[in-house]
């Protein structure tokens, strides 16, 4: 059965070696009840410990069923353990944490016995040794003698050959003694029990056979065994523990510490919060940023301008990169005085609009762009009967214009004005610009081209020279009644009925009213209605004053293109009013003022929302494919400009707010190594007690782990829960300062994003101390207090 051949163990210590088996030769039988006896460091203990696999012989073999075990491998010798032996020690070695069952099922666990199974049996070897009723309570409940009867029934639970004891009356009284010496003599009758013991009344009346030890070797056997080992098939089941029951075997150490765990995984989660806070912040300003551009800038055209400054992040940088070279030449002492121009620094493009580009835009698809407006620099001859006389008047905007209370500041200042003509939608359907975004105060929405509509900011008020244009005596006046305005009529004069050509061949605006007013060629344009920006809008294109279709303009150049003045301003090279000379570029301004440029000035083009912009965008862009670089046509989109700038400096900001919050969980990382390390300092003995139940080195790391994982995990819910709850004080906070509500908001996968971190740095944390737990000498493990 069991057979060591001159087995040879010695330790050495510095220079000093203590030869603990000289060469020891042994026959056991299957079924017998050895007891070893021996004066103290005789090597009794080293003989059952290498019989037991817990510890190594140097040389000679150990025959297992006439198996050799010179060769066996780590998870043979755990197997080995695990399957074949029980350990029965003098100091009990049960796992304080662990109720009794647990204890004696834990062999079982390892060799991966059914829950059943492995519960039925541990109970039956519970009642074998008659502890039945305490199966429920911990070992520390229970008596001495107690504490072995379960430590003999974790011994035989999985039902091994044989049964290794190191005096397991040691610690215990001389009655409580015989009755574990009748227990261990009954297992006896169908295993082979080995036992150590310093006292030879108890050797002389239980066992079988005594054999004594002196100086590390046998020298008496009372009934040896000589025989040759017939051959016999030898099966070793490997074990293995699941990550589950590490989980339980650290879940219910921690548990055991529960004070000691909460601190370090609150510790250990200040981290989290600090990052889950910060993430929780920039998400929240980004999507109060992504509620402001789909609220707001969605409504902001993209523009289409003369010339246009390209305002993308590329130049931006370059221009930022200037500005710091700009910086690092401060300060020069030379004594001369340089010339530069500001000019070549901007990054400015001279738009050529081509009818071709005009086509273009007209066809972009009505499902991507609400509408387009244009401005056009084109002049009306516009004549109003005020109080029976007829007087010239104009419907230009307010000189002084900025007042819609409708916060364009933006739009004013980039690109010049507001605008007096609304875009017209694509699709007819739709409901119009000016119905969408203005609420109408009196009148109607304009209906025909030629209808007009007042403009007045918040408070109904409009610049008075807006009167003044339109002929009233506003120095008598401080408001007007609706009524007195909508309905307003002004006779649009032609350009052949206005301007008349002398007998020099120049052209002059005409003087007698009267007769222009009658002319049947005029268009009679009238102030449909007053609007307002709707409350809810933030950004309102139009200026206060008068406003107007572009199809007006449109039907005007229609007529104007093929007036006199502007047939003769085209073939002339010099202003045929003035007769001065003209420069190329004023004469173009000067034609489309008279109406004979079919050419926007601007183009407006206004998207459905964000993303429908982007379609647009890449619409426009699609354009400038393969085009020469004169011919591009590049448009600004100043809502993405100032939105990706905003959200590029929120990105700084949150990654240099989590770099300064990490450091904490830096801290945290070396914290649970510690406290993984002082973990592993006070389970030694149960490190010891599992792998003399046959847990491999790999399953001690995976009880470590186990226990960092809960730590980690722990400390990451506990994290986010706390971040969870700041986010209200901080809410309240942030609304009392800037008024803005629920800006704070913990998005739930970067709450499981960082519980997967707190989880992953923990487990970092404790790898070396687990790792340092597997490595432990199974022998040195059990004999440490
Ligand atoms: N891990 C070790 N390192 C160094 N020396 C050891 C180690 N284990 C045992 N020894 C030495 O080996 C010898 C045999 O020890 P062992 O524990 O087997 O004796 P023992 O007969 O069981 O003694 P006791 O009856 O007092 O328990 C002793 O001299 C002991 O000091």
């Amino acid at each position: 059965m069991l057979q060591l051949k001159d087995i040879k163990k010695s330790y050495t210590t510095g220079d000093f070696t203590q030869i603990a088996l000289n060469g020891v030769n042994l026959n056991f039988r299957k079924h017998e009840f050895v007891a070893i006896l021996g004066p103290s460091g005789s090597g009794k203990t080293t003989c059952l410990n290498v019989v037991g696999g817990l510890d190594k012989y140097d040389s000679g073999d150990l025959i297992i069923n006439s198996k050799s075990t010179k060769n066996f491998k780590d998870g043979e010798w755990d197997a080995y353990r695990n399957n074949s032996v029980g350990f029965i020690f003098q100091s009990y070695n049960l796992i304080p944490h662990l109720s009794i069952v647990d204890n004696v099922e834990m062999g079982m666990t390892l060799s991966g016995v059914s829950m059943e199974e492995k519960h039925r049996k541990a109970l039956e070897a519970l009642d074998k040794v008659g502890l039945k009723e305490h199966v429920h309570k911990k070992p520390n409940q229970l008596s001495g003698g107690q504490m072995q009867r379960v430590a003999i029934a974790r011994a035989l639970a999985n039902n091994p050959d044989i049964i290794l004891a190191d005096e397991p009356t040691g610690a215990l009284d001389s009655v409580t003694s015989g009755q574990i010496m009748d227990l261990i003599k009954k297992i006896a009758d169908d295993k082979l029990v080995i036992m150590v013991t310093h006292n030879p009344e108890l050797a002389e009346k239980y066992a079988d056979r005594i054999v004594k030890f002196k100086d590390g070797n046998v020298v008496d056997d009372s009934y040896p065994y000589r025989t040759v080992e017939e051959e016999s098939e030898y099966q070793l089941k490997r074990t293995s523990m699941s990550f589950f029951t590490a989980l339980k075997l650290s879940g219910k150490n921690i548990s055991t510490k529960k004070g000691r765990t909460a601190l370090t995984a609150f510790a250990a989660s200040i981290g989290i919060i600090g990052i889950a806070l910060i993430l929780s912040l920039s998400t929240g300003f980004q999507i109060q940023i992504d509620k402001f551009q789909k609220d707001a800038l969605a409504e902001f055209p993209i523009i289409i301008s003369p010339t246009s400054q390209n305002m993308d992040m590329e130049t931006l940088e370059k221009m930022r990169g200037e500005m710091k070279e700009a910086k690092e030449q401060e300060y020069t002492n030379a004594r001369e005085v340089y010339l530069y121009d500001p000019e070549e620094s901007t990054v400015t493009h001279t738009n050529n609009i081509t009818k071709e580009y005009l086509d273009y835009i007209e066809k972009i698809d009505s499902s991507i762009c609400t509408s387009i407006g244009y401005t056009r620099v084109v002049g009306m001859n516009l004549l109003s009967k005020i109080e029976d006389e007829i007087i010239p008047v104009s419907i230009a905007p307010a000189t002084r214009d900025g007042s819609n209370g409708g916060g364009m500041q933006g739009l004013t200042s980039m690109s010049g004005t507001l605008l007096s003509s609304y875009p017209e939608v694509l699709d007819e359907s739709q409901e119009s610009y000016l119905e969408k975004n203005y609420d109408l105060l009196s009148g109607n929405y304009p209906k025909e081209d030629t209808d007009l509509v007042l403009v007045v900011n918040s408070s109904n008020q409009v610049d008075y020279t807006v009167f003044e244009n339109l002929g009233i005596k506003t120095h008598v006046l401080e408001k007007m009644k609706f009524e007195d305005i909508v309905g307003m009529e002004l006779k649009l004069v032609t350009n052949n009925d206005y301007y008349q050509e002398t007998e020099l061949g120049n052209f002059m605006p005409q003087t007698d009213y009267e007769e222009m007013y009658k002319s049947d060629d005029n268009l009679t344009l009238k102030i449909a209605g007053i609007i307002r920006l709707k409350e809810d809008v933030t950004i309102g294109i139009l200026g206060t004053g008068i406003a107007y279709s572009d199809n007006l303009v449109q039907r005007i150049i229609e007529i104007e293109e093929e007036s006199d003045i502007v047939l003769a301003q085209k073939e002339a090279d010099y202003n045929v009013m003035t007769m001065e000379k003209l420069e190329e570029s004023m004469k173009k301004n000067l034609l489309s003022y008279l109406g004979g440029d079919t050419i926007p000035y601007m183009i407006f083009l206004y998207p459905y929302d964000f993303e429908t912009k982007d379609e647009v965008l890449a619409y426009l862009d699609a354009y400038n494919n393969g085009k020469s670089d004169e011919d591009t046509i590049v448009y600004q989109d100043l809502a993405s400009t100032m939105t990706s700038m905003t959200g590029s400096i929120m990105n700084g900001i949150t990654i240099v707010l989590i770099a300064f919050a990490s450091i904490s969980l830096v801290v945290s990382l070396i914290m649970v190594g510690i406290i993984t390390y002082i973990s592993v300092l006070e389970r030694t003995k149960e490190i010891g007690v599992l792998r003399a139940l046959g847990a491999r080195k790999k399953d001690i790391t995976r009880v470590f782990n186990a226990e960092t994982f809960l730590i980690g995990a722990f400390s990451g819910l506990l994290g986010i829960g706390i971040a969870y709850l700041l986010t209200i004080p901080t809410n309240i906070i942030l609304n009392n300062m800037t008024g803005l509500s629920g800006v704070a908001k913990l998005n739930p996968m970067h709450a499981l994003v960082l519980v997967a971190i707190s989880v992953v740095l923990t487990l970092i944390g404790g790898m070396i101390p687990a790792k340092m737990a597997a490595k432990k000498d199974p022998v040195e493990a059990l004999r440490s207090e």
